[in-house]
């Protein structure tokens, strides 16, 4: 999701600092609220001298290193994958996915004295993300082995993940309710990988020693401080949403596959039925883990509505090198049984409105646009909903004779594949391209799903021509990006 850039800082002062918490003590108190203090007020470097400083791991360079990069990745080079600034592997956040951008605003707030202390440090340990995350997870296993069962065998995802989180979390330090809407989402989707409170002081107390070790230029007893009071605050944010969560939802829901149907030779539409109610919302995602590859959880979208029979289904296209997608298409058979994550995201539909929904799906993106079109459908409201289905040849609309159905049924929905390169017996050209040529749309809410490319020049043309921003819904870029199967 967007970093939104308009809200007012609100708080934020010393997480554990002044709590008598101690050195990142977090607490299981659900009714504890961050405290409400102005970090702008806030005297970093005295609490710096009040605060024990953590034990240094050792020179710089020759500190222990993370596992190295074991088997392969479906990433896309040059990309970085969100995550969690705590114990536990890969992570949904966003996007978390969080569909709706918001525009930047010319007059945000001054940061506070921490963020600006913040930025620092993470710019100086920026370009060389790669070694300092790889000494931090080497610290934070040599210190604390137990620890390294949470994580996935290959760690090569994971660290981008970490230095991705922390930078999230620092640019919304100042920005309470994002800070909280971020890190509430991270401490829930922590449950799954066993995350428990006292593990967040081992990820704190190695992470300050890393960064003493490499931000030799911006470290000092106040950025010590700054980064404890930020740490703290983070933690005890995703401790108590995880908290709040373990109230009344399972950390995860076992889902035996009831049918695995291979559309083509690289796509499965798999049916699961998880062993207890799992409520969620047509546009949502989830993470799947599969039995082959423990503890690597990857986002899948769900391709239908809520059902009465309580199964779900999605759409997976194999990868190359991608493990979960490659597993779930050429393995999975039904009897076996996946682990699922809590529901997440945001690109649902807006059922207080009757405005119109203008659909682009790409690929297999095309998923969690037929699970709205059913939202709709079941809401009874006559509302135009228009699909372009975007693929790159005839033969990869795989689900097209589904959606036709669905237009031959409902009178509301008019679907278009549009495929880039023909013969096609639709349109031709970019996805973009041709929605531009129909419309008006300005009484549309717009609803995009597919690769990131897609989704960052669909958003363009519709903001181009005159959509605005606050009404074009998507799962955050930066997840897909980094999801990548
Ligand atoms: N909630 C979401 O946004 C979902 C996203 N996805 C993502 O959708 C993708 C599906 O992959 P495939 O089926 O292989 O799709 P694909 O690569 O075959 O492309 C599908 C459509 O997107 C267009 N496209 C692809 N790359 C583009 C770019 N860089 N710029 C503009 N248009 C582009 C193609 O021309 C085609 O119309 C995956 O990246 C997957 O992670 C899948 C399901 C849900």
């Amino acid at each position: 999701m967007d970093a939104p850039t308009t809200t007012p800082a609100d708080g934020g002062g010393p997480g554990g600092g002044s709590g008598g918490g101690g050195w990142f003590t977090p607490t299981r108190d659900t009714t504890r609220r961050p405290p409400e203090t102005d970090p702008r007020s806030a005297d970093p470097a005295a609490a710096g001298q009040a605060r024990p400083a953590p034990p240094r791991p050792g020179p710089q360079g020759s500190g222990p290193q993370g596992p190295g990069p074991q088997g392969s990745d479906q990433r896309r080079p040059g990309t970085r994958s969100p995550g969690s600034p705590a114990a536990g592997p890969q992570q949904p956040g966003p996007q978390q996915p969080g569909p709706q951008r918001r525009p930047a605003s010319g007059n945000a707030p001054r940061p506070s004295a921490d963020a600006l202390i913040i930025r620092r440090t993470l710019a100086e340990v920026e370009p060389s993300a790669d070694a300092v995350t790889a000494y931090f997870y080497g610290l934070l296993f040599s210190r604390h082995p137990h620890l390294r069962s949470l994580f996935p065998v290959a760690m090569d995802a994971q660290r981008d993940r970490l230095f991705k989180a922390l930078v999230t979390a620092a640019t919304r330090i100042d920005d309470l309710p994002a800070l909280t809407e971020y890190l509430s989402h991270l401490g829930r989707g922590h449950r799954k990988y066993g995350t428990q409170p006292e593990h967040y002081p081992a990820v704190g107390e190695c992470l300050i020693g890393t960064l003493m070790e490499h931000a030799t230029e911006t470290w000092s007893g106040e950025a010590e401080a700054a980064w404890v009071r930020a740490y703290t605050k983070i933690s005890q944010i995703m401790i108590d949403a995880a908290a709040e969560n373990e109230r009344h939802a399972p950390a995860w829901w076992n889902a035996e596959i009831v049918s695995h149907e291979l559309r083509r030779r690289d796509i499965a539409v798999v049916t699961v039925r998880p062993d207890q109610p799992y409520p969620f919302r047509a546009g949502q995602y989830t993470t799947v883990e599969t039995p082959w590859w423990p503890r690597v959880w990857r986002h899948y979208s769900f391709s239908s509505a809520p059902r009465a029979d309580g199964l779900l289904t999605f759409h997976i296209k194999a990868v190359p090198a991608g493990w979960v997608s490659g597993a779930l298409v050429n393995k999975a058979r039904p009897g076996d049984v996946i682990r699922l994550g809590p529901p997440a995201g945001s690109m649902t539909v807006d059922h207080s409105t009757d405005s119109g929904l203008l659909c682009l799906g790409g690929g297999t993106g095309i998923a969690p646009i037929k699970a709205l079109v059913e939202d709709v459908a079941e809401h009874g409201r006559q509302r135009p909903v228009e699909v372009f289905y975007g693929a790159r040849s005839d033969q990869d609309l795989y689900d097209i004779d589904t959606m036709l159905r669905l237009q031959k049924t409902h009178r509301w929905l008019s679907v278009r594949p549009v495929v880039a390169h023909g013969p096609s017996t639709g349109l031709t050209g970019d996805l973009p391209d041709a929605v531009r040529k129909y419309g008006p749309w300005n009484a549309f809410d717009a609803y995009l799903s597919g690769p990131p490319g897609l989704i960052r020049s669909g958003v363009d043309t519709l903001v181009g021509i005159g959509i605005p921003a606050h009404r074009i819904r998507h799962d955050s870029i930066e997840e897909l990006v980094a999801a990548g199967e």
